[in-house]
């Protein structure tokens, strides 16, 4: 997947992506870092095309997927995405939850959804709640099913906005080692991260987002280790004041 100068404004023309160069190569993980506001979600929702960019070109597979003739729900089959909520339906059991898109919007039977859906929970260690309601999970297992869910299309890409979040922190680890199991079996990521103990230990390459620019791209032991530009070392040095280099 790239961005080629990837331009997005919102409303009243401020500028929320400027020129954004990014290639995220297959079976990697890209870690984007940067301060509140600097525009990770953005571009993480622009890859998604939940919102549409002003310039530029979005590429997975070599195809332009923000080509206005692109199809929209084809694109977003192959584009999995977790959020920092985890937005389960809670009238729905979690085998529900997991099988909706599959079944309504790709017309997936519900025999194979299903199947694929209990094969994914059981590599997830949620075997035993298929059948439970959201309700009845911890906030970890709740965004382990919407990993599952995101899963479910069988996507060639998955884009992970802040999934650790919401979570308390003793919680947070069991989101991390799926992270990292998936990492293993060569899914494709693209996350948005305040952790950057996790940026550090998961990426293959962390770019670093200032005022809605790449500042800043390369190995994680270079960009952590020794950053080139005085505002990435300024803001690692924040992330360190404030114990979040850890982790
Ligand atoms: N729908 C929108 N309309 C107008 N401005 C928006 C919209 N979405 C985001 N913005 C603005 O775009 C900028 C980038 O926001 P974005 O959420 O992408 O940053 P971020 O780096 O993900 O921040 P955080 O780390 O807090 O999640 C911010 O100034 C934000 O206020």
């Amino acid at each position: 997947m790239r961005l080629e100068a990837v331009r997005k404004t919102f409303g009243d023309g401020r500028v929320v992506l400027a020129d954004v160069h990014l290639s995220v190569p297959e079976h990697s993980v890209t870690a984007l870092i940067g301060a509140s506001g600097s525009g990770k979600s953005t571009l993480l929702r622009c890859v998604n095309l939940l919102e549409r960019i002003d310039d530029g070109a979005v590429f997975l597979d070599g195809v332009e997927i923000t080509d206005p003739r692109v199809d929209e729900d084809a694109v977003r089959r192959r584009i999995g995405v977790v959020f920092q909520s985890y937005n389960l339906f809670p009238h729905l059991t979690v085998l529900e939850n997991v099988t909706l898109a599959p079944r309504r919007v790709h017309g997936v039977p519900r025999a194979e959804a299903e199947a694929r859906a209990l094969e994914l929970l059981e590599r997830l260690g949620l075997a035993d709640r298929a059948r439970a309601y959201p309700d009845r999970l911890s906030g970890g297992q709740q965004q382990r099913v919407a990993i599952v869910r995101a899963l479910a299309t069988g996507p060639r890409l998955l884009l992970l906005d802040e999934i650790t979040a919401a979570l308390d922190p003793e919680l947070v680890g069991e989101v991390l080692s799926v992270v990292r199991d998936l990492k293993e079996r060569g899914m494709t990521m693209l996350l948005a991260t305040h952790e950057m103990g996790f940026a550090r230990e998961v990426a293959d390459q962390v770019c670093f987002l200032d005022g809605g620019a790449v500042l800043e791209q390369g190995p994680p032991e270079r960009v952590f280790g020794a950053p080139t530009e005085e505002r990435t070392r300024r803001f690692l040095s924040r992330v360190i004041a404030s114990g979040r280099l850890a982790g």
